[in-house]
């Protein structure tokens, strides 16, 4: 059936918010509203967009007429509304009193339907209406809609991947440019990649997010923000990457999202978001800047990548528009989106049944017997070692070494109970870094 944009009314569309995605979702409604005119059937009519300030200097392509500060007016009075403002309140309410308008809602915050998407799921389900959230997982990378829908007749063992492109860029500056933390962070401000508050970012709370939307698409089952194991990279160090890249790894922030079962066999969900040192060699070594990649494991598709730009304005405007010509086709021809599905309401389960190698480096007094020493603690609590590296070094007057012990696969739980009794040797100055290996 050829779709004629004429013969419809057009379909209301109000944007909140007119930040760094803002601005380029609007730029193409804008500049491509012909084009999906004729992807929906009708004109996408922009009729509003809420700002904080209505003096605030603004890109050219932005409609001065169209700015409001009265969101909440705004959101009833349109079809589709566009969230693009983040954080909680009142992104929260104004989504909800969309919905409960009877307006189909497009979101890119990852913070809310972290934190309350069961409800938000079911002010859609109550009034029929669709939710998407493309943009809300790694930008521009389509990652939702293929866990959401693509893969809904699958199991999904396993999702690995780099979800956040601030951190990922922090990281790749520190590797091969030596910034420091801060200076890096800023770039990633400049370039419209960080959070409006990049503590989310860098304490890992943002890829937490994310983890927290994917695992409970994958597992049809409800996880949260606060379901998530999260570590940051704020602790990193210069010494932490220059010692990665000394044992042939590259430090990335991971999330991974997998199913599990106790040593009692109960069945469960784990989610974490940690620093983890990549084989150089591995495929995710060489997401670079901003970009992220997903992999994920499913029983009878087997292993799959997503790659792309996780972060920025205009990757992310593509995520956003893509759900807003689904939602207007919706509206347009019939038919509507899936609703949420936990029906597995798996348990999310305790960190420490995690598996994973682990690297940990100590600095220890360089005499004979300290390597069996700490060597013995490992083997106290099962944890078997893969490899060893000692490297002397001389700190003021006093000889000390740095070991570096790669451990086979342990659970988090044992690997913590070791280094504990490791910590405590006399002979050991200091647990300088645990980290887990990919
Ligand atoms: N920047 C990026 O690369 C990506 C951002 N996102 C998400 O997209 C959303 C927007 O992010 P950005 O555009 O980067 O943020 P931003 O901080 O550049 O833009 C947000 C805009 O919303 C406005 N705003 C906040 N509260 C408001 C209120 N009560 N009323 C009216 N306007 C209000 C702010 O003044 C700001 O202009 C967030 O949820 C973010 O997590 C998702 C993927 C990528
Ligand atoms: N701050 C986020 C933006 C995209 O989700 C990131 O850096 O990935
Ligand atoms: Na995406």
């Amino acid at each position: 059936m050829a779709l004629t944009p004429g013969s419809r009314p057009p379909l209301r569309v109000a944007v909140l918010g007119c930040g760094v995605v803002g601005t380029e979702v609007v730029r193409r409604l804008v500049t491509e509203g012909d084009e999906l005119a004729a992807r929906v059937g009708t004109r996408l009519e922009l009729v509003g967009i809420a700002v904080r300030s209505l003096d605030a200097e603004r890109d050219e392509v932005v409609d001065r007429d169209l700015l409001t500060t009265d969101a909440d007016a705004l959101v009833r009075s349109a079809d589709v509304v566009v969230e693009l403002m983040g954080g909680i309140e009142p992104a929260r309410s104004l989504v909800l009193a969309a919905l409960g308008a009877g307006a189909c809602v497009v979101t890119a915050n990852k913070a809310l339907l972290a934190q309350d998407g069961p409800t938000l799921y079911a002010a859609a389900d109550a009034a029929g209406v669709d939710l998407y959230f493309e943009a809300a997982v790694a930008g521009a990378i389509p990652i939702v809609r293929p866990v959401r829908e693509s893969l809904a007749g699958d199991t999904v063992q396993r999702l690995l991947g780099i979800v956040n492109g601030t951190t990922n860029y922090v990281l790749d500056s520190m590797t091969t440019e030596g910034l420091d933390l801060e200076q890096a962070v800023k770039e990633a401000q400049a370039l419209g990649y960080a959070e409006a508050d990049p503590t989310a970012d860098v304490e890992g709370y943002d890829a937490a997010a994310k983890a927290a939307i994917l695992a409970s698409l994958a597992f049809h089952t409800r996880v949260a923000l606060d379901d998530v194991d999260r570590t940051g990279i704020t602790a990193l160090t210069a010494a932490d990457v220059a010692w990665a890249e000394r044992t042939g790894h590259v430090l990335k922030l991971l999330a991974v999202a997998e199913r599990a079962r106790t040593a009692e066999g109960r069945d469960g969900v784990l989610v974490r978001v940690q620093p983890t040192l990549v084989p150089a060699d591995h495929p995710l070594a060489g997401v670079r800047q901003a970009f992220n990649a997903v992999f994920v494991e499913a029983e009878a598709a087997g292993e799959l990548m997503f790659y792309g730009r996780g972060a920025g304005g205009a990757p992310t405007s593509s995520a956003v528009l893509g759900d807003l010509v689904s939602v207007a086709r919706h509206r347009v021809l019939g038919g509507k989106g899936p609703v949420e599905s936990s029906h597995a309401d798996l348990p999310v389960l305790d960190r420490g049944e995690a598996r994973s190698r682990y690297q940990v480096r100590l600095e220890v007094d360089d005499r004979p017997g300290v390597l069996s020493r700490v060597a013995a603690e490992l083997a106290a609590q099962d944890v078997s070692i893969e490899s060893v590296r000692q490297t002397p070094q001389l700190t003021g007057d006093d000889a000390s070494a740095t070991l570096v012990i790669t451990t086979h696969t342990a659970p988090e739980r044992a690997v913590r109970a070791t280094v504990e009794a490791v910590a405590a040797l006399p002979v050991v100055r200091q647990v300088v870094s645990v980290l887990p290996v990919l």
